[in-house]
């Protein structure tokens, strides 16, 4: 097994880095390179690539997560996943189950699954083996602006399940405080690094918030 792909943490906590929509793969790069250093976890997520340029771009991340010492999640596609050699990947309701992506990927792959604003699809991901469960929106996004929106209240209801809690959902430097106050292991951010003024300085505060 590729040893990039061992990187699963049982107490993950800090931040959880997601790329924004780029098809140029020098410039998403760049962007993102500087960032590593703060994040715990990077995933891969760009909406509108066509699947060429999406097994391009997550070869080009894994490669430097994996010398960064980053484990990438690749969303929505377990056999992207697969294909890079990625440490792990994300589910939401319409990106298949749990059993399969873990079929394909093994036991020490990182099978996160989104539960919105639901403690019942938590607890359901839990039973069925997901290593983290995703929360939220928790406030405003215009990465997804229909996005549904979930309280940090049930972050502090998720406290009952087993497994780290992850916030996503319009969330800076400025607001997570609350969410990790309310539980929070992990934040999920694209919009509050990526279109921050200095990305660099936003994500350092993001990873600060945890020390
Ligand atoms: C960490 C994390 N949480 C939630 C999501 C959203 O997943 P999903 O509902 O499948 O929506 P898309 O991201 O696919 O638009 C996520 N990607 N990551
Ligand atoms: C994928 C996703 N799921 C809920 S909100 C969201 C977007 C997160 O991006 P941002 O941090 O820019 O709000
Ligand atoms: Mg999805």
């Amino acid at each position: 097994m590729n040893p990039h792909r061992r990187q699963r943490q049982h107490s993950p906590r800090g931040l959880y880095l997601v790329t924004p929509d780029d098809a140029d793969c020098g410039q998403l790069s760049a962007r993102v390179a500087p960032l590593l250093p703060f994040a715990t976890w990077l995933q891969y997520r760009n909406k509108a690539a066509d699947p060429a340029l999406r097994r391009h771009q997550a070869a080009a991340l894994q490669a430097m997560c994996a010398e960064a010492g980053v484990a990438l999640i690749v969303n929505d596609d377990p056999a992207l996943a697969a294909a890079v050699g990625a440490a792990g990947v994300h589910l939401g309701a319409d990106d298949g189950d749990i059993a399969a992506a873990r079929a394909l990927l093994g036991a020490d792959a990182i099978i996160g699954v989104s539960c919105y604003d639901d403690i019942d699809r938590a607890r359901a991901a839990t039973a069925s083996g997901a290593d983290y469960l995703a929360f939220g929106a928790f406030f405003p996004s215009s990465t997804k602006p229909a996005a549904r929106r979930a309280r940090p209240e049930l972050l502090r209801q998720a406290a009952s399940l087993p497994l780290p809690r992850v916030a996503i959902g319009g969330i800076t430097p400025d607001n997570a405080p609350a969410l990790i106050a309310a539980g929070a292991d992990l934040i999920a951010v694209i919009g509050g690094v990526f279109d921050a003024p200095d990305p660099t300085a936003a994500a350092r505060a993001c990873r600060a918030l945890f020390t």
